[in-house]
């Protein structure tokens, strides 16, 4: 397929995603079945141009003055494929499979516009309700963050040491272009590319399948790291999902001590079972069960709260949450987070430390939900985590933001990474 034919591809995507609300994987999917003939880089290159659309939706709308799926595509090919208007016609005049043209209204429109007339949490293609929420959060610096959300992501993976260095793992995916990351001391990264460009496939590598490398945002791997989890130590994932976390601590803490995994929603944890295998992961006992957890009670050393989120620390990898977020689903995942943070609390030991953790960067998520935790909690006491923070990655990685200089924020704006909020709470001994 030519270009003509793939930005066609992801205008009927889109359309599809706007008309019957969604998920934007199974729209491509959807697509890939009904066009067959599609090959694997015509799927990738259809599969940016719907990414790339949906994270910048409100400044392709406003420069446009038009959010059709028509119009939003052709924007993607303007303002982050670099092409000028002209090139484009040039190229599509002879695809007889390429969408209409642009309607005149819409490229005079853009050709008159400029990003700085427009309303701010347009710049920042955020939900204008969210805007307030970002300004507590980041202060001056809240539009270049928000920006930032709305960039691609790169692909990140985590060398898993129970069976191969970091080393031996990025010389196994050097012809993905694979490089060690900045931050995380197991980290792996894949630039995101350009324009149609393909990320490599690497769960098909057979050192995937070995178990030397897990898929994982960098961010996530260095919120782990934080928790400190060290060998022996009894260490209770209070979320553990599909097992993100816990697989990273499981290899930090070299197979030593024990790591309980437990979730309220079985189907989540499922996945954990067979990636603990082939991680060859030997000190983690999963739990589908709050009663089988009541030996832990006070007996924990170290205890993660990865709690439930909107997810806005996310939305590079998952633009289209951003438009369907509402405030609505803020005060359900606030009020499941309190939940959550007072069961786990009972499993920590005298001593020990409740550890809080969102890929969220919403104040209401993150330090309001501690502040007020701590509150009614005397006998925890929020300890600084920043501290950590270069011994472990050295004092030359970059700096994640920290609006009290105790808790931390990373974000693709400071890190380079999925956006993630980290709070270590210690209780009295
Ligand atoms: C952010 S996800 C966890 C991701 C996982 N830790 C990882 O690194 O892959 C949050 C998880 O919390 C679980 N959850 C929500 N409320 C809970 C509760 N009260 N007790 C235990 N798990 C809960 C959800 O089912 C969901 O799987």
């Amino acid at each position: 397929m030519r270009l003509g034919g793939r930005l066609e591809g992801a205008i009927s995507v889109l359309a599809d995603i706007d008309q019957r609300k969604r998920p934007v994987a199974d729209a491509l999917k959807d697509w890939g079945l009904a066009h067959r003939f599609a090959g694997s880089g015509d799927r990738a290159a259809i599969g940016n141009i719907v990414y790339d659309a949906l994270r910048m939706r409100l400044s392709h709308g406003f420069f446009m003055d038009d959010d059709s799926p028509l119009a939003i595509a052709y924007a993607v090919m303007f303002r982050q494929w670099g092409f000028t208007p002209e090139a484009l016609a040039a190229e599509l005049s002879d695809d007889r499979f390429a969408p209409p043209s642009l309607p005149d209204a819409a490229l005079t429109a853009f050709q008159s516009r400029a990003l700085s007339s427009a309303p701010v949490h347009v710049q920042g293609d955020i939900p204008e309700w969210v805007q307030s929420s970002f300004e507590t959060a980041f202060g001056d610096s809240w539009l270049a963050e928000a920006q930032a959300l709305a960039s691609r992501p790169t692909l990140d993976l985590r060398a898993n040491i129970l069976k191969a260095s970091r080393e031996k793992a990025v010389k196994a995916l050097e012809r993905a272009g694979a490089h060690e990351a900045k931050i995380a001391r197991y980290g792996i990264r894949i630039p995101a590319g350009e324009g149609a460009s393909r990320l490599p496939n690497v769960t098909a590598e057979l050192s995937f399948q070995k178990g030397w490398f897990e898929v994982q945002d960098e961010g996530s791997q260095i919120v782990a790291d934080l928790v400190l989890p060290k060998d022996g130590e009894q260490v209770l994932d209070y979320c553990a999902g599909g097992g993100g976390k816990t697989l990273a601590m499981a290899a930090a803490m070299h197979n030593k001590g024990q790591i309980h995994a437990y979730d309220a929603d079985r189907k989540r944890l499922a996945p954990i079972i067979e990636r603990l295998k082939r991680a060859g992961t030997r000190n983690v006992q999963v739990h589908d069960d709050a009663k089988a957890l009541s030996s832990l009670r006070a007996r924990c050393d170290k205890v993660l709260v990865d709690a439930p989120c909107t997810g806005t620390g996310t939305w590079r990898r998952r633009p289209d949450t951003k438009w369907r977020l509402t405030a609505k689903n803020l005060d359900e995942r606030t009020s499941q987070q309190q939940d959550a943070l007072k069961q786990a609390s009972a499993f920590v030991r005298p001593g020990g430390e409740l550890i809080y953790v969102t890929c969220s960067v919403l104040p209401q998520e993150n330090e309001q939900q501690v502040r007020r935790f701590a509150a009614e909690n005397p006998a925890f006491s929020i300890e600084s985590a920043l501290a950590a923070w270069g011994e472990l990655f050295g004092k030359d990685a970059p700096r994640p933001r920290s609006s009290d200089g105790e808790t931390v924020t990373l974000t693709p704006a400071s890190t380079d990474t999925d956006g993630f909020f980290f709070c270590r709470m210690q209780r009295k001994a």
